[in-house]
């Protein structure tokens, strides 16, 4: 059992419904969750279950139709939009299947940019950028445009750019869904990584193999938590 006083995420009671009447859709029912500092939580479970709707209430993209979520000890589903804004700026990374990157802009202008919105100085916001961009092993493709590297890369520097701010909580939706294997190892690595580093990080995924980076498991089905697992190796490589 977690110390809820030590949670960085939290929820109690978290409700989303979609639509109305008969055509209303029930994505959350009522999910308690607990994240701990420094733990690596993934969640599983059947499409539609509801995992993706967690993690964007979690993240402050949207908001419960009822329920709690806490982050670092703050209530955060009552925020307004702009406070909110500064909140997902501020305090969650995101990584997305489809990198969201800004086409435009190169690799490391991607990664700088949540610094530079932040009010860093951009030699700072550059110099960081730079740094990130070594730790996954991208420092040579610095000034490359995303359509210019593999869905590999492109996702290493969506995972650079999701810590740039160091975020409170990483919130990954899928980040291996569009790489093949040899990729897939690559942000397999750096999300073990980011667990070795204590950076608390919430991955939702239909691999197994990225599970089990996780130090928790958790299964959701129709809109609840169904099962929870302690990882026994505590998260690791898997062989
Ligand atoms: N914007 C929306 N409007 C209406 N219904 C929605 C909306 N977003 C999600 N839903 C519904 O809510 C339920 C949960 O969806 P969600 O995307 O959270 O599931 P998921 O477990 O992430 O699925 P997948 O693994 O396929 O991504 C589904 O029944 C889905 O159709």
């Amino acid at each position: 059992m977690i110390d809820t006083d030590q949670a960085v995420l939290r929820t109690h009671g978290l409700q989303m419904h979609y639509g109305h009447g008969a055509g209303r859709v029930h994505a959350l029912n009522g999910i308690e969750l607990v994240a701990a500092a420094g733990e690596t939580v993934a969640v599983m479970g059947p499409s539609g279950s509801g995992k993706s709707t967690l993690l964007h209430l979690l993240g402050g993209l949207q908001r419960p139709s009822a329920g709690e979520v806490w982050l670092a000890g703050r209530r955060i589903d009552k925020l307004s939009e702009k406070g909110l804004a500064l909140l997902r700026r501020q305090a969650v990374g995101f990584v997305f299947q489809a990198f969201h990157l800004m086409d435009e802009l190169t690799a490391v202008e991607n990664v700088e940019l949540p610094a530079l919105l932040a009010g860093r100085s951009p030699r700072a916001a550059r110099r960081r950028a730079v740094e990130l961009l070594e730790r996954v092993s991208l420092g040579h493709r610095a000034g490359h445009l995303p359509s210019a590297m593999s869905g590999g890369e492109r996702q290493r520097v969506s995972l650079a750019r999701a810590i740039s701010n160091e975020p409170l909580v990483v919130l990954a939706d899928e980040p291996t869904g569009n790489l093949d294997s040899a990729a897939t190892v690559e942000v397999l690595r750096l999300l073990e990584s980011l667990r070795t580093a204590g950076q608390t990080v919430l991955i939702v995924t239909h691999d197994a193999r990225v599970a089990a980076v996780a130090d928790r498991l958790i299964t959701m089905r129709d809109g609840a938590l169904v099962e929870e697992t302690r990882l026994t190796s505590g998260g690791g490589w898997p062989g």
